[in-house]
């Protein structure tokens, strides 16, 4: 099972950064920067009818090469001139093709809020997503103990990230409901474990969160018909990959299924 297989190499990647990453170090070098730029807040003033977190994706498990001619720094750009709110990148080097590099790089670059994503599994991973210049990481329900879904969401808190956790099924949803921090939380319509992608998740579980909660629909979202479909499920925001990446313009490609952004993007 893929999912296995991740966290198997996460545990490897883990190891390594206990060699070449010092917390105590790291928490000094984290003082030391600037305030990070608020991803949950850009979703809720969002640019469109529906906040926006567009994803910068080579290739995934699932559908192998998605973008072959790929530059992240050229298409984090054209995201941020589309009013794109919030922007992912994957930066699991094995499964995804990504890289710490390619976040560092187009936070150099753009000013849209950044979300690192990956699958976290320990403290330090949240370190490093801090100093490689996100805004925001990602906490999966399905790889963590309801304990290291609060710990790890607590401690992305105090380094200043904003946590967007991730739920599938009604009892991951639960379980993240049941320690009462989340503020953002994402339903994947994709099952991680089989690939299998269904939007009506979406509308299942998102009926199940309390006032208040800013909740994101994720993968699988590719038509003006599935945004629609998942607004009026309650979703006030999507996170978009593949259907972008395999778009010659991303620029186009957000106007087109989400319409005109109130704000341009920054025009720097
Ligand atoms: O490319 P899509 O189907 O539009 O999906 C984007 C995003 O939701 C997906 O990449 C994703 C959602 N949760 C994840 C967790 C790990 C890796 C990837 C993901």
């Amino acid at each position: 099972m893929f999912l296995d297989r991740i966290v198997a190499t996460k545990r490897q990647e883990v190891e390594t950064l206990k060699q070449t990453l010092s917390m105590a170090d790291a928490e000094k070098r984290i003082a030391e920067l600037p305030p990070c730029r608020g991803f949950e807040r850009a979703l809720v003033e969002r640019n469109r009818p529906v906040g926006l977190i567009a994803e910068v994706k080579k290739a995934s498990p699932s559908k192998g090469l998605i973008r072959p001619d790929f530059h992240p720094v050229g298409l984090a750009e054209a995201y941020e001139r589309a009013g794109t709110d919030c922007i992912s990148v994957l930066t699991d080097v094995d499964y995804f093709q990504g890289s710490n590099e390619y976040l560092a790089e187009i936070r150099q670059r753009v000013a849209v809020p950044l979300l690192r994503k990956d699958f976290t599994i320990d403290e330090r991973q949240i370190y490093e997503a801090r100093l490689i210049g996100a805004d925001a990481i990602l906490l999966i329900a399905a790889i963590l103990t309801p304990r290291q879904l609060a710990d790890f969401h607590t401690l992305g808190r105090d380094v200043g990230l904003d946590v967007l956790v991730e739920v599938h099924n009604r009892p991951e949803l639960e379980t993240v409901l049941e320690f009462g921090q989340a503020t953002l939380i994402g339903v994947n319509n994709r099952d991680l474990k089989t690939f299998v992608t269904d939007l009506s998740v979406t509308e299942q579980l998102i009926g199940l969160m309390p006032a208040g909660v800013v909740a994101v629909s994720e993968s699988a979202i590719a038509t003006t018909e599935d945004v629609a479909y998942v607004r009026g499920a309650g979703a006030q925001a999507v996170l978009i990959g593949e259907h972008f990446m395999r778009q010659p313009s991303v620029e186009d490609a957000v106007n087109e299924l989400l319409g005109p952004a109130k704000k341009e993007g920054a025009a720097r």
